[in-house]
């Protein structure tokens, strides 16, 4: 058993946790470049929630694998999911989560955290995702490591709570579309 920051009180993360009735998690998820930190920044600023960022949640030995141009295995994922779980679960009244959220088994270790997990994924093509992260001087993916994404990738087009959007659309676009589904059409985004 554990209490968020607010001291609201939570169940133990080995069981999904249920919020309020109004209070919902979101994943926005895929490959790398897709638009996850984007679209998630302005999901949670606009619907009030929390953002959690999936990459500072990684052991410094992913980042290291990555850095050196090596994919991470499904070992390598493993705890990182469960520790992304247990943060969604620590937001008693929802969050907004990146997570490229790959495999369904990823997708489904998540689930397990929380009670209705909602996705949003932006599909991008091979070509946009090389040209994103080509263009980002400095960061630790290197975009030799792009052809790994989309061979991990499992669409999760008609999973439970999956909303599949064309990330290449302007951002304002894509917060608008995942506020209609979520329910939330009075909310304003902006560009
Ligand atoms: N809808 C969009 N249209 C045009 N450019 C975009 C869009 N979304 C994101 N970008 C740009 O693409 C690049 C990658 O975006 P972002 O960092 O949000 O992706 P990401 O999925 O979080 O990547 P990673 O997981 O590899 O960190 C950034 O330069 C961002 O400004
Ligand atoms: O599951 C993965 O392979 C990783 O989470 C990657 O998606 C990277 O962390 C991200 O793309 C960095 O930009």
């Amino acid at each position: 058993m554990n209490h968020d920051h607010q001291g609201v009180f939570c169940p133990a993360p080995s069981e999904p946790v249920a919020g309020p009735s109004s209070a919902f998690w979101v994943v926005v998820m895929g490959v790398s470049g897709c638009g996850k930190s984007a679209v998630a920044q302005l999901l949670a600023q606009t619907l009030g929630l929390p953002l959690i960022e999936g990459d500072d949640f990684h052991p410094p030995s992913n980042i290291d694998k990555m850095q050196r141009g090596i994919a991470l295995a499904d070992a390598d994922r493993a705890d990182w999911l469960l520790i992304l779980g247990a943060e969604l679960a620590r937001c008693c009244d929802g969050a907004v989560l990146t997570c490229s959220a790959l495999k369904r088994s990823y997708r489904n270790t998540l689930r397990s955290a929380v009670t209705d997990l909602r996705f949003v994924h932006l599909a991008i093509s091979p070509a946009e995702s090389l040209k994103r992260v080509a263009q980002r001087p400095g960061h630790f993916y290197p975009p030799s490591l792009v052809a790994s994404q989309f061979e991990a990738l499992q669409d999760p087009a008609g999973e439970p709570g999956v909303l599949c959007l064309a990330g290449d659309a302007a951002l304002a676009t894509l917060v608008q579309q995942a506020h209609v589904w979520l329910g939330r059409t009075n909310a304003t985004c902006a560009e």
